[in-house]
């Protein structure tokens, strides 16, 4: 299988000598035919690390999800670095309204108006596929001509993390549509497409603040990375489970190296949720890039899927997963998927605020405006 030709997104070589991330490399085509064996090797990595490689290029849903990834990721090259940074802020999430599904959002700023870490643009899924009255999505005019190419890549994303889940019901002993039911394009959830940049940096000097997004596990179902330079880390799941909640240490990172033709595939935390942590979500985070190639800069795409909106955030009960505690989850106290995800993302993003504030030594918060909406204190 022949892959277009994509020399501009692989700048220089990602490096030989730094330690890798072991991640089994599954087959889209074979997970489709819900072949027993893949289905097995997907249970078993969804169950250890969570993150995997998944090659797009041998069914043709994947090679067109592949090629809807890189002119997504073009459009992200085509703005980013050249969009005045006062027009990209004013991409804003209005307050009230779903969990960091779309909007802009950086770091810190460097005099030239360039962003010193990262960037990035989230479009949300539902409210471009379905208009009504009360949600009405408008892009920015920076944003508008690319409308189409998110849009291809968002119908992609869903249908690959369909399968995906489709696999995973199956092999959890649920009935057929426990999982995807609540993943359909059409209804109301916060499923995205974010478009991240990395500037070209100095060289990596192995400093704490080498970090460009901090070590964090997604609010979300299923993503899917698609990234050519290097950067992203896994952190080893038998360090994450010592470190209980706390950092873990530094030589517990392993690399992720971005393989042409394969998406990076990673569950987010609501299947820790459905499963009763079974299933497993990966701590990851991104750095300065590895070697040679910390001088150019990073791109990736991101497609997420979210449960539906109104999905109730426990665990579903079947022969393999274990049970909860009764009295730990009466029904008034579960939450919602929305309610969830504000309260998972407003964690981090305190937490980001935090280790901003620290490492300038005064006080520091982001611009979010979707804090003010209805998010609750947690
Ligand atoms: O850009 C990357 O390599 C990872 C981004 C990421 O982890 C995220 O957006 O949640
Ligand atoms: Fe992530």
């Amino acid at each position: 299988m022949t892959i277009p030709d994509m020399s501009d997104l692989y700048p220089a070589p990602f490096p030989q000598d730094v330690p890798l991330a072991p991640l089994q490399r599954l087959s889209l085509d074979k997970l489709l035919h819900h072949d027993p064996a893949e289905a097995e090797r997907l249970t078993e990595v969804c169950t250890d690390t969570g993150f995997f490689y998944l090659d797009m290029m041998d069914h043709p849903m994947g090679r067109k999800m592949w090629e809807d990834a890189c002119v997504a990721v073009r459009s992200g090259i085509d703005v980013l670095p050249r969009v005045p940074m006062a027009e990209k802020k004013a991409f804003k999430a209005p307050a009230d309204i779903k969990v960091l599904d779309r909007g802009y959002q950086t770091g810190f700023v460097k005099p030239d108006g360039q962003p010193r870490d990262s960037e990035m643009f989230m479009v949300p899924a539902y409210e471009v596929f379905t208009k009504t009255p009360n949600n009405s999505f408008e892009p920015p005019a920076w944003l508008s001509q690319h409308m189409n190419s998110f849009q291809r890549a968002m119908v992609s994303g869903n249908r690959v993390a369909n399968t995906i889940l489709s696999v995973l019901e199956q092999n959890l002993q649920l009935s057929a549509g426990s999982f995807t039911d609540l993943h359909r394009l059409t209804d109301s959830s916060g499923d995205f497409l974010r478009v991240l940049r990395y500037p070209a940096a100095e060289a990596d000097d192995g400093k704490p603040d080498n970090a460009r997004f901090p070590a964090h596990k997604d609010a979300v179902s299923i993503a899917m990375l698609f990234t050519w330079v290097g950067g992203l880390q896994i952190a080893d799941p038998e360090a994450v489970h010592q470190a209980q909640g706390g950092p873990v240490p530094e030589e517990s990172w392993r690399w992720v190296q971005p393989l042409p033709g394969h998406a990076i595939v990673n569950l987010g935390e609501a299947m820790e949720i459905f499963s009763n942590q079974v299933l497993r979500s990966g701590l990851h985070r991104v750095v300065k890039a590895p070697g040679p190639q910390v001088a150019h800069d990073k791109y990736s795409v991101l497609l997420v899927v979210r449960p539906r909106d109104d999905t109730l955030m426990q665990s579903f009960q079947s022969p393999v997963i274990p049970q909860e505690e009764g009295e730990k989850h009466r029904e008034s106290e579960v939450m919602t998927s929305i309610e969830w995800g504000n309260s998972k993302i407003r964690r981090l993003q305190d937490h980001i605020d935090k280790t901003f504030t620290e490492r300038s030594g005064k006080a520091f918060a982001l611009d979010r405006s979707w804090k003010q909406g209805k998010v609750e204190a947690v």
